[in-house]
């Protein structure tokens, strides 16, 4: 998407086979770019959220592993680097989904072939991920046109998380169809969750939204309900990092609240999610690995000084511990849909082997 007028992915190679990221981390204060050389530099990326977003920490560990093919091309080296970016984050299974497909492309491929491959493979997935968020956002736009039909004036969503251009190769999941409504002139509005402990909708989506001159309004996470319980919400719509066969799905901590209350007020639930976010190897949400992370990401924050200058602050009682899971699972009975490049289905074995047969 653009940033100051320029078009960006939010990941791309360089002339010297080098690989250039935005780095999240700094957004939206400083929008600065990280050059990776190394499947240890993608690995490092991916751990500590310089890059971050189920589609795109699969499309920088594909990248991850090219590097590694061009340092070391054995299957050794291979297996290695397959290990190493594996075990980075353990819930966005696109993470997996990627380092399967590299492999699958590589392991039969000659030594003097694998890094060509790999990289053009990696280029591939990148490409692969625009269209597919494109179609995603074409898919949801069909029932933002319904729902905006259904009342007068502005069509209030609300969205969790950051599920834009910025955690995907370009256009996002669940934000592409806001983009694609307000590219087409919908009075369209977008309640954005701040997203505790991250805060990766009051820095990333808010970031995306006011960059493209999208209408929003930043709210703190516990005040969803408030709204919709007041009618100011007319859908919700939220990315996943991995969906089960049984069309439970998780993603970041507090889904699962938000999806409860929009039960609770009859308000429409909708998850977006590519091909690639899928898992049919589970059963149900309850086997999904979540993510345990750092405490400090609770019990500090950082922001911009009046200066300019960035500063991180403890916000906690000094010595109270902290507990920090990064991702819920919203079980599917409380979602109205899954948004896919192929469609919109039930969340439900049934609806997701309609659109993926092949699955
Ligand atoms: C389109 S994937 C977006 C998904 O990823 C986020 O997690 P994180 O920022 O920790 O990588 C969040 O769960 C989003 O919904």
């Amino acid at each position: 998407m653009k940033i100051h007028g320029k078009h960006y992915r939010t990941i791309w190679t360089r002339p010297d086979e080098t690989v250039e990221v935005i780095d999240q981390i700094k957004l939206p204060h400083r929008f600065e770019t990280v050059v990776l050389k190394s499947a240890e530099d993608c690995a490092e990326t991916i751990r500590n959220m310089t890059v971050r977003g189920a589609p795109l920490i699969g499309a920088t560990a594909a990248y991850g592993v090219a590097f590694a093919m061009k340092k070391d091309p054995s299957s050794k080296a291979l297996i290695s680097a397959l290990d190493l970016l594996g075990s980075t984050r353990p819930t966005a299974v696109n993470l997996k989904w990627a380092l399967k497909r590299m492999h699958d492309v590589l392991h039969a491929k000659t030594h003097g072939e694998r890094f060509a491959e790999a990289w053009a493979e990696a280029a591939a997935i990148c490409d692969e991920d625009v269209e597919v968020c494109r179609a995603i956002g074409a898919n949801g736009l069909k029932i933002f046109r319904e729902a905006a039909a259904k009342k007068q004036g502005t069509l209030n969503v609300l969205t969790h998380c950051n599920a834009g251009w910025l955690a995907t190769v370009d256009w996002g999941t669940a934000l592409a169809p806001i983009y694609m409504a307000y590219n087409e002139g919908m009075d369209i509005h977008v309640w954005v969750d701040e997203t505790r402990p991250r805060n990766q909708g009051a820095s990333l989506t808010a970031y995306e939204l006011g960059s493209h001159g999208v209408p929003h309004t930043i709210i703190a996470d516990n005040a969803g309900g408030h709204y919709m319980q007041h009618g100011k919400v007319d859908l919700c719509i939220v990315g996943t990092d991995r969906v089960t066969r049984n069309g439970d799905v998780a993603n970041k901590i507090g889904t699962y609240l938000k999806a409860l209350a929009a039960k609770d007020n009859g308000v429409p639930f909708y998850v977006a999610l590519p091909g690639s976010t899928l898992d049919m190897s589970l059963a149900h949400g309850s086997d999904i690995p979540i993510e345990e992370r750092s405490s400090d990401e609770l019990l500090k924050m950082t922001g911009r000084l009046p200066d300019g200058g960035l500063a991180t602050v403890e916000i906690a009682a000094p010595g109270s511990p902290g507990a920090n899971p990064a991702f819920d699972v919203t079980p599917a009975r409380l979602v109205t849909a899954l948004i896919t490049e192929r469609g919109v289905c039930e969340a439900s074995e049934a609806g997701l082997k309609g659109l993926y047969p092949d699955r």
